[in-house]
């Protein structure tokens, strides 16, 4: 009897290693969507997406791409997905014109309803997106600049009490001593608060205690403390090292439990829905009890004449959840790294501080947006620096229709997932000269950016561009205008801004000296 128990288990690992490993190299050699034409990303990338999970725990994927690209404008980054290497292809992928859509890639993260980023369907899109972007309109993100503002001040405050005194003439270096200060963790907090204020009415009061630490609440009321920014990050950190394999992804998600690391990583990141929820029936129960707030959640509870949307509750979750998800990081990702490649290129630092000046008052604190919208070379740094690393630089992965598509001049075939990175976008030579050097002053002529522009990528395009693009470039400009105007900065000697690249970027800490200016 024990025979047939070891002979029904070999048989179901026979099955089990034909299917995992023998029906993917016969699927290779057999080749149906003639893919075998095109170089491998990595030796076994035909036959499994392994290797693409690997380079993704590797650290900056997009660039390893952009590296690969050099000798191979298609490569084949796993047995169904295909990179692209040169520029023509961002029109075909994500162009308004492309009949691709969202690759499941984003169904792999659903909960219970989808939202506004992650929803696949066209049609439901399109429906999502035209309830949400009178709210996202440049004019009505205009009005939220009193938000922006407040936020602003808060983050001065917390800033001025890190201040030291100024650096001594001919000090280049500052002491160990005088780096009192995390910029990049104080710009976290900074545009935490920003998308809370500005999509839920919503203070959490981070910049006051100088931490991450809020109110996560389960769906059964209970509440508890967690980590706003650090749950968030950790989600994000583990789905990317795994997503890339659609069939397996939930199998590698939970066998990853086993090691410490991954299970550590996983454990972090479990509060973060509950911290979305908490601010959802927090909102919730203002919009209830009749306070009538100019924010998102208004837009998402009403239409323009005041008619209920009538969504399900587990919409509105999830919209809440897409919006303080996609609102926040990205900007402080390029708040960050604006910052530090200003301070490398103090040349450049000086220049746009001359411009910030000559319009703000001496004594003006928070740098008014009307001041400082057009002013052009506060934007040329800002565009610089996003095509220089874009926040989210990954291939944004899209599916081919099911009869193909036409893709850098070449027929694809159906269901193929397609990319193409910010990264490599941005390094095309012909459009951005002398592409890995930082210069604004690519930006100043006006025929010029013209020319880039439909080149220049950081938000995507398309139907499925970032929608928070004004709102982003609000909080941009007023905050990088009232820093360069108040303070000056110093990093440490030899220290270098670290990276990893989940979906969007994840920061390292940003070590700083900060003091005031002389004149402000
Ligand atoms: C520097 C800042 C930002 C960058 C670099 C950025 C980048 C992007 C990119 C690349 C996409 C396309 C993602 C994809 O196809 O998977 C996107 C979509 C989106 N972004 Fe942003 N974003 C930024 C700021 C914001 C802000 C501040 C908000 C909200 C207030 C926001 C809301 C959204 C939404 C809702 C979508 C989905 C749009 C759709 O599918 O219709 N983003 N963003």
């Amino acid at each position: 009897m024990p025979g047939i128990y070891v002979l029904a288990a070999a048989g179901a690992l026979a099955l089990g290693v034909g299917y995992v490993v023998i029906l993917p190299i016969i699927h290779y050699f057999y080749d149906p969507k003639g893919f075998r034409k095109y170089p491998n990303f990595a030796p076994l990338a035909g036959i499994t997406d392994l290797p693409y999970c690997y380079l993704s725990s590797c650290g900056y994927r997009s660039k390893d791409l952009y590296e690969a690209h050099k000798n191979a404008p298609i490569l084949r980054i796993g047995p169904n997905n295909l990179s692209f290497g040169r520029i023509g292809a961002v029109k075909d992928i994500y162009g308004h014109n492309t009949p691709c859509i969202k690759d499941i890639k984003y169904a792999m993260t659903w909960g219970s309803h989808t939202h506004l980023f992650d929803v696949i369907d066209k049609a439901d899109h399109a429906a999502k997106r035209k309830r949400m972007s009178s709210a996202f309109a440049i004019k009505n993100s205009e009005r939220w600049e009193h938000k922006v503002a407040n936020v602003t001040g808060r983050l001065v405050k917390a800033l001025d009490a890190h201040c030291t005194l100024p650096l001594l003439p001919g000090q280049t270096e500052p002491q160990a001593a005088d780096v009192t200060l995390d910029y990049n963790k104080w710009i976290n907090l900074f545009t935490i608060e920003a998308i809370n204020l500005i999509a839920l009415s919503s203070t959490l009061g981070l910049l006051e205690k100088g931490s991450d630490e809020v109110t996560a609440q389960r769906k059964d009321g209970t509440t508890y403390p967690a980590r706003y920014r650090k749950s968030q990050d950790s989600t994000a950190h583990a789905q990317s090292l795994f997503v890339w394999d659609y069939k397996y992804f939930h199998w590698l998600s939970r066998l990853s439990k086993l090691v410490p690391k991954y299970r550590q990583m996983w454990k972090d990141g479990e509060p973060w829905g509950d911290v979305i929820y908490h601010q959802a029936v927090t909102r919730l129960q203002r919009y209830q009890s009749g306070e009538k707030l100019d924010d998102f959640f208004s837009s998402l509870m009403e239409d323009k004449a005041g008619h209920p949307n009538n969504l399900e509750w587990g919409e509105i979750v999830a919209e809440v959840g897409a919006i303080i998800n996609a609102g926040a990081d990205t900007t402080a990702i390029a708040l960050t790294q604006v910052l530090d490649i200003l301070i490398r290129h103090p040349k450049y630092l000086q220049r746009l501080r001359e411009e910030v000046d000559s319009t703000l008052d001496a004594d003006e604190v928070v740098a008014p947006y009307d001041k400082v919208k057009n002013l052009p070379f506060l934007r040329a740094c800002l565009d610089e620096a996003l095509r220089l690393i874009p926040p989210t630089s990954a291939g944004l992965p899209r599916r081919t229709p099911p009869e193909g598509a036409q893709i850098l001049n070449e027929w694809i075939p159906g269901d193929t997932s397609v990319s193409m990175t910010s990264y490599s976008a941005h390094r095309d030579p012909e459009i951005f000269p002398v592409p890995e050097e930082y210069n604004p002053d690519r930006w100043m002529d006006l025929d010029n950016r013209k020319r880039m522009e439909p080149y220049f990528v950081p938000f995507s395009t398309g139907a499925r561009g970032c929608l928070g693009r004004n709102i982003t470039y609000l909080e941009q400009t007023v905050v990088l205008a009232t820093l360069v105007h108040r303070y000056d900065f110093a990093v440490p000697a030899n220290w270098k801004l670290g990276r990893f690249e989940a979906f969007n970027l994840i920061m390292g800490e940003m070590p700083m000296k900060i003091w005031r200016r002389e004149k402000a």
